[in-house]
C-alpha cells in the first residue's frame, strides 16, 4: 500500500520510511492497540527492542494487520536490537530467532547492535550483584559485528546497523566490518542536536535515526526538575507561529534535517497527530534557530554502564 512517508535511501539500496513509531515504554496491553491504530494511520515503520518486553504484542497488531489486509508484510519496515546481555558471537543468533518469534516475523528489515557495550551474559537482562550495580561482560563490539553480519546472508535480517556508537567506535567497527552498518540510532532532539556525529555519519554514508525525539518525558529516570523539551517557551513560540503542536516541529526538526525519527506514543490520537507532519516544512531559518538551542542536554545517559570500557558517551566528544 502506497505510504505518504518520505523515505530515505540505506546505503544497501534498501528504503527506509523517515517516520516510525517508538515502542518502548508502550505497556502490555496497550502496544497492541497503539500499532494496530498506528499502521492504520499509515505508519509503515515500527522500532522495537527485545528489551522492551513488548515484541510478543507489537507482533500480534503487526499480525492482525496483515491478515486483515490492510497492508503486506513487504509494506512494511520492522526494526528491533540486540541485548547488551546477548553480544558474545554465539548468542547473537539465537537472539535474532527468539525476536523472530515474538514478532512472528521471518525477517526483520534492520537489526541493530542496541549499546556498544556488554552485560554479562547469560541471565537477567539487567544482571546486577548484590549492591545493585550492573555486571559487565568485556566482549568486544567488533565481535558481535562478526556475529551480525551472517544473518544479512542468511536472509534473517534484510540489514543491520548499531545504535548509541560514538564516532571512535565507529570508526574502529568500519575497519573490520565486511558488512557496513546503515543506520546509527542515537538520542537527537534540539537539546542533543548531533550536529557532529550526523555529519560523521553521513561521510561514511551511514543514516541517523533519531530517538527520544520528544525529549522523553516519560523515561523512568527522570526527576521533576529536569528540563522538560515539549515545554520549552522557544518551541512554543514556532509551534504557535506555525498553527502546529511543539512535537509536530520536533518530528518535521528531523525530517528536515535527513534524519530518521522514531516518536513514541500509545495514544491513538497523538499517534495520529505526529503523523500530521507531511503538509509543512520548517523553513531554513527556523531549523538554524533551532539548531541554536543544543545544550548537550542528554535525556538518556545509560548511567548503569558509566565505568564499561565501552560505554559510549564518556571520555568522547561525539
Ligand atoms: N536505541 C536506543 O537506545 C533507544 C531507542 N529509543 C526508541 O525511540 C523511541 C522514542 O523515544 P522515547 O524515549 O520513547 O521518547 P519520545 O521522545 O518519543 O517521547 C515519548 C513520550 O512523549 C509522549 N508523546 C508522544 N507524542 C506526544 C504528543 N504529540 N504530545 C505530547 N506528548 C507526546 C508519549 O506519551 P504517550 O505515549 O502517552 O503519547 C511519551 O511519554 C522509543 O520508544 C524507542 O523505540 C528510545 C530510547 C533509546
Ligand atoms: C529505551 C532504550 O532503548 C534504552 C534505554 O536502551
Amino acid at each position: 500500500m502506497a505510504s505518504t512517508v518520505p523515505i530515505v535511501k540505506l546505503s544497501n539500496g534498501y528504503e527506509i520510511p523517515m517516520l516510525g513509531l517508538g515502542t518502548w515504554q508502550s505497556k502490555p496491553g496497550e502496544v497492541e492497540t497503539a500499532v494496530k491504530a498506528a499502521i492504520d494511520i499509515g505508519y509503515r515503520h515500527i522500532d522495537c527492542a527485545y528489551v522492551y518486553g513488548n515484541e510478543k504484542e507489537v507482533g500480534d497488531a503487526i499480525a492482525a494487520k496483515i491478515k486483515e489486509g490492510v497492508v503486506k508484510r513487504e509494506d512494511l519496515f520492522i526494526t528491533s536490537k540486540l541485548w547488551n546481555t546477548f553480544h558474545r558471537p554465539d548468542l547473537v543468533k539465537k537472539a535474532l530467532h527468539e525476536t523472530l518469534e515474538n514478532l512472528q516475523l521471518k525477517y526483520l528489515d534492520l537489526y541493530l547492535v542496541h549499546w556498544p557495550h556488554a552485560y554479562k551474559e547469560g541471565g537477567d537482562l539487567f544482571p546486577a550483584d548484590e549492591s545493585g550495580k550492573i555486571q559487565f561482560s568485556d566482549v568486544d563490539y567488533v565481535d558481535t559485528w562478526k556475529a551480525m553480519e551472517p544473518v544479512v546472508g542468511e536472509g534473517l535480517a534484510r540489514s543491520i546497523g548499531i545504535s548509541n556508537f560514538n564516532s571512535q567506535q565507529i570508526d574502529r567497527l568500519l575497519k573490520v566490518a565486511t558488512i557496513k552498518p546503515v543506520v546509527n540510532q542515537v538520542e537527537c532532539h534540539p537539546y542533543l542536536n548531533q550536529m557532529k556525529l550526523q555529519e560523521f555519519c553521513k561521510a561514511r554514508d551511514i543514516k541517523l535515526t533519531a530517538y527520544s525525539p520528544l525529549g522523553s518525558p516519560d523515561r523512568p529516570w527522570a526527576k521533576p526538575d529536569d528540563p522538560q523539551l515539549m515545554e520549552d517557551p522557544k518551541l512554543k513560540a514556532i509551534a504557535n507561529r506555525l498553527g502546529k503542536t511543539v512535537a509536530q516541529v520536533l518530528i518535521r526538526y528531523q525530517i528536515d534535517r535527513g534524519n530518521i525519527v522514531i516518536p513514541k506514543s500509545a495514544n491513538p490520537g497523538r499517534i495520529a497527530s505526529n503523523f500530521q507532519v507531511f503538509d509543512f516544512k520548517l523553513s531554513q531559518e527556523d531549523v538554524e534557530l533551532i539548531n541554536t538551542f543544543h545544550c548537550n542536554g542528554r535525556f538518556v545517559p545509560m548511567s548503569a554502564a558509566v565505568g564499561h570500557k565501552d560505554h559510549p558517551f564518556e571520555n568522547v566528544e561525539f
